[in-house]
């Protein structure tokens, strides 16, 4: 009998709206047969909580290096509500990947703090492909992290918007203030 796993996300009791939500999917191109089941598995759980495809932005950037700023840039703008940073590092011979995972890591959590607008960390960072191809459900057993980062999203987006309510809202708020 294969060895039983207590890891993995426990599914909310709470159902989460996404249907308002304006959506940012910024995704590597680096290790590409892994992030594209990766982009639409978090695609997928979005939709199934009721995010419009008209309301979910994908760019994409080499690799995840570039994750940060472009994901700091298009938070800039106002028009999302949460982003989800995918990419996939995967250990090579040299040190570049763990320089590469420490600072990607570190910035995108800054680039949210900075922004107060929810950032979904959907990076591997892997230190085998085999690790990487059952972290995007490739292989049996596996499982789509991108399925559990579109969660995330519409529950972080949801709560942000509970807490600090709607865009709309903030602006009425200034405006009394003012
Ligand atoms: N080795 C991986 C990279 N490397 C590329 C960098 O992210 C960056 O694009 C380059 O250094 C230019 O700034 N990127 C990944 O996403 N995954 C890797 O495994
Ligand atoms: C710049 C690179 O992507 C490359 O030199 C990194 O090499 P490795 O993945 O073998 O550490």
């Amino acid at each position: 009998m294969a060895d039983a796993t207590i890891k993995g996300l426990t599914a909310s009791t709470e159902q989460f709206d996404g249907s308002d939500l304006r959506v940012l999917i910024v995704h590597a191109r680096w290790n590409w047969t892994v992030i594209e089941p990766l982009v639409q598995g978090a695609v997928k759980s979005l939709a199934s909580q009721g995010v419009k495809e008209s309301k979910t932005a994908i760019m994409s950037v080499s690799g995840s290096f570039e994750l940060p700023s472009t994901v700091q840039i298009a938070l800039s703008t106002g028009r999302y509500d949460v982003a989800i940073a995918i990419g996939v590092l995967i250990k090579g011979s040299t040190m570049h990947f763990e320089y590469i995972a420490e600072a990607t890591t570190q910035a995108l959590m800054r680039v949210q703090l900075d922004a107060r607008i929810p950032v979904i960390f959907g990076v591997l960072t892997c230190l085998t492909e085999e690790q990487a191809q059952a972290r995007a459900g490739l292989t049996p057993g596996g499982h789509n992290h991108g399925l559990d980062w579109g969660l995330a999203a519409v529950e972080q987006a949801v709560k942000a918007t509970r807490i600090v309510g709607t865009r709309s809202q903030q602006a009425g708020a200034a405006t009394r203030a003012i």
